[in-house]
């Protein structure tokens, strides 16, 4: 085949969607979530999170979908690793992300039949969906999650206000 026969694929960044991931930290731990739906993806492990929305930013979607699924606020840092391909259409992006203060525990409200804090150098000993795995290797290896990506909170920096997200980096 020619360089001029080839068939034009679509860009990619133009038809993919982002779907974010929040890797929610406490102390040396990380939020894990277990799909009970659908039947392909049950008894993996993934970070809450999910399609990000028309008009909605990758923060925005982090926040909603925690609120969503898990029922707590969330204030949103930095990136984690690089973006992961899920599928022809789908592309991973994961964040860390930390409970706003005074926050319940998490519950697993839709989508997940299970949650655990998980210590960060045993993350890989679950069984993660696939496209999760690299990423879930650079959070083991990222430095002080704990401080090193947001403001302390408690100094009045702008927190959480009547439902905009805080993105903090
Ligand atoms: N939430 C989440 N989805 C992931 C991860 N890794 C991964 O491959 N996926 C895949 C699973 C699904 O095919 C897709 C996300 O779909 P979803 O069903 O969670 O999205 P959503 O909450 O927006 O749900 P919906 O609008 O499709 O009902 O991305 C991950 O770490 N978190």
């Amino acid at each position: 085949m020619t360089e001029r026969d080839r068939p034009t694929l679509p860009d990619v960044s133009e038809t993919s969607v982002i779907v974010v991931g929040a890797a929610i930290v406490r102390d040396d731990t990380v939020l894990c979530a277990r799909r009970s739906a659908p039947p392909r993806l049950a008894g993996k492990w993934e970070f809450p999170g999910g399609k990000v929305e028309a008009g909605e930013s990758d923060a925005e979607a982090v926040v909603r979908e925690c609120r969503e699924e898990l029922g707590v606020e969330v204030t949103v840092g930095a990136r984690v690793g690089a973006d992961a391909r899920i599928d022809d259409r789908l592309t991973l992006r994961v964040f860390l992300a930390y409970l706003e203060p005074g926050q319940p525990e998490p519950s697993p409200l839709e989508d997940h039949d299970r949650l655990a804090w998980v210590r960060r150098g045993e993350l890989l000993d679950l069984d993660w969906l696939s496209p999760d795995v690299p990423i879930v290797g650079e959070l083991g290896l990222m430095p002080a999650l704990n401080t090193a990506s947001r403001s302390d909170s408690s100094t009045g920096g702008g927190g959480r206000r009547a439902g905009k997200p805080c993105r903090r980096l």
